[in-house]
């Protein structure tokens, strides 16, 4: 059963991220980053790749593409919040990118 992150599990979890471009975002408990490319057919990609991720995990990013930029928001639907899926997807779409 997919839990909301503890407040305990915020401050470890989400700490790093902050250092990575993400933030909260206002007045929901998500997540976002813009993530900016080199081109359009480089942000495409990125978001082919992390879709391939995010089907795997049966956990899905709210987003939007204009030209070379993808912006995201995380938060897990079922718990009306942010989760432990929300943070392994954020991961693994840093690590996509490069
Ligand atoms: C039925 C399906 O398993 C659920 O709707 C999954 C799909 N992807 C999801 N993605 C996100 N971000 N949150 C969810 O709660 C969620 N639930």
């Amino acid at each position: 059963m997919t839990e909301k992150l503890s407040d305990t599990a915020r401050k470890t979890m989400l700490t790093p991220l902050q250092e990575t471009g993400w933030a909260m975002v206002d007045g929901r408990d998500a997540i976002h980053k813009e993530f900016k490319f080199k081109s359009f057919i480089e942000a495409f990609g990125f978001m082919t790749r992390a879709a391939i991720w995010a089907e795997k995990w049966n956990h899905h990013p709210e987003w939007s593409n204009v030209y070379n930029r993808v912006e995201v928001v995380l938060t897990t639907h079922e718990v009306d919040g942010l989760s432990a899926l929300d943070v392994k997807l954020a991961r693994k779409m840093d690590s996509l990118t490069e």
